[in-house]
């Protein structure tokens, strides 16, 4: 029969932009304010974490990592991993100092339902420290650009 059952549950099918993959979300105001942390200013640590393109390795392989993450797989696999590769590379190259702009929500309103704990934190953190090694980011460098995180915890643990 042609009874519309997605109207009647109220199902909304979200449609991906055809020219960035994305699926939609609720509007917001696009300010670098939203990375969380302000920038590196001089421009080293952009280049040990090896420029953009050294950064754009990092965060993607830190979301593969995190996708592959039994202890927070299920978290990442509801959501849009297409946006968050470009977000995600956008904050660190933001913050990194090698001169993107931040167009991503801000860190308390795109993880208030989540749901996450400090331990789903602590193995994000793991998985980035990975990726840092694995594309040689020296170890003060790491710690650097994690300390420029750690106060994001507030408004990403949100339980
Ligand atoms: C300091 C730590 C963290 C940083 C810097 C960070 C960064 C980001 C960024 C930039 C976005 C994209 C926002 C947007 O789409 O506009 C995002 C979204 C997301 N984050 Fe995080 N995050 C952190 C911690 C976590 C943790 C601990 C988890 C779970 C284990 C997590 C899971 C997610 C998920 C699933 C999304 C997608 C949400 C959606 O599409 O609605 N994040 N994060």
């Amino acid at each position: 029969d042609n009874t519309d059952w997605d109207a009647i549950f109220g199902v909304e099918e979200k449609v991906r932009d055809p020219e960035t993959g994305e699926l939609p979300v609720e509007p917001y105001v696009e300010d670098n304010a939203n990375a969380g942390a302000d920038p590196f200013e001089s421009g080293k640590m952009a280049q040990q974490f090896g420029g953009r393109e050294g950064i754009r390795r990092i965060s993607d392989r830190l979301v593969e990592l995190n996708y592959a993450d039994p202890r927070v797989a299920d978290i990442f696999i509801a959501h849009d991993r297409v946006r968050l590769e470009r977000t995600l590379f956008e904050q660190f190259c933001y913050i990194l100092g090698a001169g993107c702009d931040y167009t991503g929500r801000d860190m308390a309103s795109s993880h208030a339902s989540l749901g996450t704990t400090r331990a789903d934190l602590n193995a994000l953190v793991e998985n980035l420290q990975q990726a840092m090694r694995e594309s040689d980011v020296p170890f003060h460098a790491q710690n650097r650009f994690l300390a420029k995180l750690a106060p994001m915890s507030k408004d990403v643990v949100t339980r």
